[in-house]
């Protein structure tokens, strides 16, 4: 019923004109179904020679099917029109939510990739769904008035109905096994397409091409499709046995029947109209008995999808609270990790274990460590795409999850090596990094500036498929730079931001621009790298390594402790010497 309610009020949201003229489709066909009576009244005036019964047998005729047929067919083709809206409606729906829920953790649940591919899958049925609610509406009023129908011709004639109780079983049974099929296609179709994008990637291109894979992806893709279709065809088997069965019960009782009411006007106990009657509505019963059930099962089957929507709405209603505090608009003491644990969603591995650190107000932090020593997850924590599993971080004492996310994430900017490629316009693709001044040229200008990203013009077109300019690799990461500086905010990241760009250029960024608003309103810039030379410059540094903060200090403090700092300084400064 939640399911319904929802379609309702989104078609209701996307165009009430339409929506109400759902109404005509089910009560144009309904004019046309009661032919059958006028045939029955229109025979029997003439074969009675009944003028009057004859005259209204004609006009109804005339009237009611012409008229109905009218409204069936207008109905039927603003109904293809209201579907077309629903679908865009349910389609943008679902790209804004996917792309609002709060944090990144529905990226680790299985659970979400496989509804979300199911959803994609069937994202046709989504806008199809008002008019599979309209087409339900007008053969269960279909159905009744055959019913009806039945009752005038005969109410012996009613024992047709009794087949629609196995037919709604047979019905029934082939909605679960549609299902079933469906749900276990799901892992393999995820993984055909994920495959089928990794084939026509721009970033695996090469790849792909140096180690020969393309035979070995088609493979994968061919075994990967042979997989998802074996429990689909399998219940589409069983469903395509158990319909045939259906029929043939069906066609049976048909002939039955209508051999009935021929018998009973043999013997003159009914009325010759009813004959004819019982003849047009043996054309009629298929529709009033089957239809239902089909369109109700059909219609179920949508249900599914929009269940499987539903969910999705549930899951970006109730994702993380976000907390209700305006974030601050300055840093007076700092931020600080305390006791902070962290492990994915899923997984049992901590990444950090009881970490504690301060990061003071106006300073530049140095995240540094071995791959997978946890810097970028670290970042991912002051930005909130994720929560701590344990422990908490505070900005000047206030417990991060206690403040408003919007508001915090306002206040934060960043650059990560795997940045987005937006193929918009330059002044676009920079200009989202503070929304507020995208068409500012001016503003868009001295952060191109900043980031030395004159790579084309600002009204240039980047994309070729677009019929823009593409970039190189290193170009797309400067403007990614130069977004990540479009905005003043209260903790700047670069997580390993240059590493498409020589150390130099990294070093000449980093001390020369980062640090250029250095203690203003206490702002933080944490910086995630490799290079050991633009490292030097930070004010603190600190070395991630077993889960844990390894070592902590200013450069020459670390250099001093000849630790493990010192001896990855040194392995580079050697390696470059
Ligand atoms: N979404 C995820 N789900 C499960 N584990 C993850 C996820 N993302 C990262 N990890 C694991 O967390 C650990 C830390 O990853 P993280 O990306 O923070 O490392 P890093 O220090 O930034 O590494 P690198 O220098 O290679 O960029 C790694 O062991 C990684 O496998």
């Amino acid at each position: 019923m939640r399911e319904i309610r929802l379609l309702v009020a989104t078609a209701w949201r996307v165009d009430r004109r339409l929506t109400l003229a759902m109404i005509a489709e089910p009560l144009g066909n309904t004019l046309v179904l009661m032919s059958g009576l006028w045939l029955a009244m229109l025979t029997n005036g003439v074969l009675q020679g009944d003028p009057r019964q004859t005259a209204i047998g004609i006009g109804a005729l005339v009237i009611g099917a012409g008229l109905g047929w009218q409204l069936d067919l207008s109905a039927s083709q603003w109904r293809m029109v209201l579907g077309e809206k629903v679908a865009h409606a349910f389609d943008t729906e679902i790209a804004r939510m996917s792309a609002s829920l709060p944090t990144l953790e529905h990226f680790d649940r299985a659970e979400y990739h496989d509804q979300l591919e199911l959803l994609r899958q069937r994202q046709g049925q989504l806008g199809n769904s008002m008019s599979a609610l309209a087409m339900t509406v007008k053969a269960l009023a279909a159905g009744a008035t055959v019913l009806v129908l039945l009752v005038v011709a005969h109410p012996a004639m009613l024992a047709l109905v009794l087949l629609a109780l196995p037919a709604l079983l047979i019905t029934k049974t082939q909605q679960r096994w549609r299902a079933q099929g469906e749900d276990s296609s799901a892992l393999p179709g995820r993984t055909a397409r994920h495959l089928r994008t990794v084939a026509q990637d721009r970033d695996a291109a090469v790849e792909i091409r140096l180690f020969g894979l393309a035979g070995d992806l088609e493979r994968r893709m061919n075994d990967l499709w042979r997989e998802q279709r074996v429990p689909i065809e399998a219940a589409e088997r069983k469903v395509a046995g158990a319909s045939l069965a259906q029929q043939l019960l069906y066609v049976a009782g048909v002939i039955a029947a209508v051999g009935f009411v021929l018998h009973q006007a043999i013997q003159g106990r009914s009325a010759p109209g009813d004959v004819v009657l019982a003849i047009y509505l043996s054309q009629q019963v298929q529709t009033a008995v089957i239809w239902p059930i089909q369109a109700v099962t059909g219609f179920g089957r949508t249900l599914h999808t929009v269940r499987r929507y539903r969910w999705l709405v549930d899951r970006a209603r109730t994702a993380t609270p976000t907390g209700s505090r305006p974030a601050p608009t300055e840093i007076t003491d700092g931020i600080r990790l305390e006791n902070v644990s962290f492990r994915y969603p899923g997984s049992e591995k901590w990444v950090l274990r009881n970490v504690d650190l301060l990061i003071p107000a106006g300073s530049a932090l140095a995240v540094v460590g071995e791959n997978g020593a946890g810097k970028t997850t670290l970042v991912k924590l002051l930005t909130r795409m994720y929560e701590p599993t344990e422990g908490r971080i505070t900005v000047d004492g206030v417990d991060l999850a206690e403040l408003d996310l919007e508001t915090w994430r306002a206040r934060l900017a960043a650059t990560f090596q795997d940045f987005a490629r937006f193929e918009f316009t330059v002044q676009h693709a920079v200009g989202v990094g503070d929304l507020p001044h995208l068409d500012d040229h001016e503003h868009v200008e001295a952060a191109l500036t900043r980031a030395n990203a004159h790579v084309l013009p600002q009204e240039a077109q980047l994309g070729t498929s677009w019929g823009g300019t593409d970039l190189s690799t290193g170009q797309w990461q400067k403007l990614a730079l130069a977004r990540g500086l479009a905005r003043t905010p209260l903790i700047r990241f670069f997580d390993e931001p240059t590493a498409s760009l020589d150390a130099f250029t990294e070093d000449a960024l980093f001390t020369g621009m980062a640090r250029a608003t250095d203690g203003a309103h206490g702002m933080i810039t944490v910086l995630v790298t490799h290079r050991f030379s633009t490292v030097r410059s930070s004010d603190l540094i600190v070395v991630l390594a077993d889960a844990g903060v390894a070592e902590l200090g200013s450069h020459q403090e670390l250099l001093a402790r000849n630790g493990r700092y010192a001896e990855l300084y040194r392995s580079q400064a050697d390696a470059f010497a």
